[in-house]
């Protein structure tokens, strides 16, 4: 198979030191070294990579103290597929001549904040070189001076170590991997119009575009594993529930249909994700070319409508494939966005490559202010939802995990999948029923999975928009997913399409800009959709959209997590038009 596993990206470690032999070098390479080393530990120990696995880092092989040092460095990390450099020092050392000159790999500098020797010193020199030369770089340094050679890293520093290491890792990762595109573009919404620059000058990502026959044809030659087949078809009778056909009679498929159906959904998921990271098992059933896939690493299905008014939709698919587990066991989610909203797709991938979770691609569909909540059901909200609340609801892409059914020390979750258990799995698959398509909007049948979003969840939603002659920008809502009273739910969701999974969403109000209210939360939305998962990690996507040059329109995450490059605070002290003027300045980063 020609996908490569296990080749991600390192992040590389550069100690640099103050180059004086004779005294002054050699007392700090062993405090500049272990500083290096303890920080690889910190990492390895607390960082994953989407396969569950543990992220590696690589250390340079001396000190840097001059720009030789720094060029053996580079090579280094050039040849073991580093994709993201943190330079740490205790000390004063040359600025220009020992940093990181890559054009393209997320940069921070970790000076260390004591003052027998001034590494918070180095750290600011640097950072106006960094400026200076166009290559934006992070600066950490810790509150509280520390003496020297104490080898704890306050939790300060911890945290921007880890927050920068984290964004780092996602633009190293989607790197020269593609998004795949199933389809065309879905009922005219505009994210499905994939634009191909986007992709390559903000992602370092390409394009792959499938036609949609190309399901149907692996399923008519009978390209995928048939062994795999039948026991995903036992699975599926096991614990996927079928609902009640809500259609009216005489639109009804027949039970006959209805399990051809179910076959087929089944082969639809093996082959969307066959077509994205291919499948060894294809190449013994001598199909070599198909056994390669396309190095998606996010991929959309257009359905609606030409293949959804002709054959079974991409519900049940998609929701396999975006959840942490299916026949084959708890594992990695896929992105898979529906109606090829390749914008809601990278959304969803950058949440997931912060925090390895799944993500529900979800409608923005409706805000219910308390007053119409009240008229409608009697009931007046309460607690979070007392300012109203927004139905997030699509058929398709929602992740199983989005029940709610995980827990952990804080109650309901949704977990990177190597923390999921089997109950937990057994839980989200009990949550959740298979409806027989609503066959007003889908002719052709299929299943949809409908579930409730337990209540409680910490969670952040965002949404990628692309805006021409201004490019991308990135929205961010933190919130909370709410609990109704049950006739509330039921009256509310019955109103749309109950056949699909719901959640009820209360974003978190600030008191400012698009955050005074519920409402506007919705209005400033910039699209149908959104992506979201658990958590609140908008400022984990505040620094990666930094990392990618792409501005943030709205978000409310408090200004103290706020972690941007270096050179944003030179574009003004208002951060928001300071993000913009920066992003535009720098242009994309593969530009
Ligand atoms: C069935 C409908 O066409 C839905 O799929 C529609 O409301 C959307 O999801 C639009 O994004
Ligand atoms: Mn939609």
């Amino acid at each position: 198979m020609a996908t490569i596993t296990n080749t991600y990206p390192k992040i590389g470690i550069r100690p640099i030191i103050d180059g004086r032999l004779g005294g002054v070098r050699e007392s700090l390479e062993m405090t500049t070294m272990q500083m290096a080393k303890n920080v690889k530990k910190l990492y390895e120990q607390t960082l994953f990579y989407p396969d569950g696995s543990p992220v590696q880092c690589i250390i340079a092989d001396t000190c840097i103290g001059g720009v030789s040092e720094a060029a053996a460095c580079a090579h280094k990390f050039e040849q073991n597929n580093v994709g993201v450099s943190l330079s740490v020092t205790p000390c004063w050392c040359y600025g220009s001549e020992t940093m990181d000159m890559h054009p393209t790999w997320p940069k921070a500098i970790w000076g260390f904040n004591g003052t027998e020797r001034p590494g918070a010193v180095y750290l600011a020199a640097t950072l106006a070189a960094h400026n200076q030369f166009g290559l934006p770089a992070f600066g950490i340094y810790g509150h509280d001076v520390q003496d020297m050679g104490d080898e704890n890293i306050p939790a300060d520093v911890k945290d921007r170590l880890l927050g920068f290491a984290r964004a780092g890792l996602a633009v190293a990762i989607m790197r020269g991997k593609s998004y795949l595109a199933i389809g065309s573009v879905s009922m005219g919404i505009a994210g499905s119009i994939v634009m191909p620059d986007l992709f390559r000058e903000y992602f370092g990502m390409r394009n792959e575009y499938v036609d949609s026959t190309e399901i149907l044809r692996r399923i008519e030659k009978g390209i995928y594993d048939v062994a795999e087949f039948d026991k995903a078809m036992a699975w599926v009778k096991l614990n996927c529930k079928e609902g009640d056909d809500k259609n009216p009679t005489e639109k009804q498929f027949s039970r006959l249909q209805k399990d051809e159906h179910w076959a087929f959904v089944v082969k639809m998921t093996q082959i969307i994700r066959d077509l994205m990271q291919g499948n060894s098992k294809l190449k013994e059933l001598g199909f070599g070319e198909e056994a390669n896939g396309h190095e998606a690493i996010v991929s959309g299905f257009q359905g609606q409508r030409q293949w959804t008014d002709f054959l079974p939709n991409g519900d049940f698919p998609e929701a396999m494939l975006n959840s942490s587990f299916d026949w084959n066991g708890i594992r990695a989610p896929f992105m898979v966005a529906t109606e090829n909203d390749s914008l809601n797709g990278m959304s969803m991938l950058l949440g997931n490559l912060l925090r390895h979770t799944a993500q529900i691609f979800a409608d923005v569909r409706t805000y219910w202010s308390p007053d119409a909540v009240k008229r409608v059901t009697g009931w007046q909200p309460e607690g979070l939802g007392k300012d109203g609340f927004i139905h997030l609801i699509n058929s398709g892409s929602a992740a199983l995990d989005g029940t709610g059914r995980q827990q952990n020390e804080n109650g309901p979750a949704m977990k990177p999948f190597w923390e999921i258990n089997e109950t937990e799995a057994r839980l989200c698959l009990e949550a959740t029923q298979w409806y027989p398509a609503n066959n007003g909007y889908f002719r052709g049948g299929g299943y949809s999975s409908q579930f409730v979003t337990s209540g409680g969840m910490p969670v952040t939603m965002c949404r990628l928009n692309l805006v021409k002659g201004l490019g991308p920008v990135l929205q961010i809502a933190e919130g909370y997913t709410i609990d109704l009273p049950d006739h509330v739910h039921s009256t509310l969701n019955n109103r749309t399409d109950p056949t699909w999974p719901t959640t009820w969403f209360v974003p978190v109000l600030t008191g400012e800009g698009n955050f005074t209210d519920v409402y506007n939360v919705m209005a400033a939305w910039g699209a149908n959709h959104g992506s979201f998962s658990y958590g609140h990690y908008g400022h984990e996507l505040i620094t990666l959209a930094a990392m990618l040059r792409i501005p943030v329109s709205m978000h409310n995450v408090p200004g103290e997590k706020l972690f941007r490059p270096a050179a944003w605070k030179a574009f003004g002290s208002d951060n928001e038009g300071a993000d913009y003027r920066a992003c535009a300045t720098y242009g994309p980063l593969y530009k």
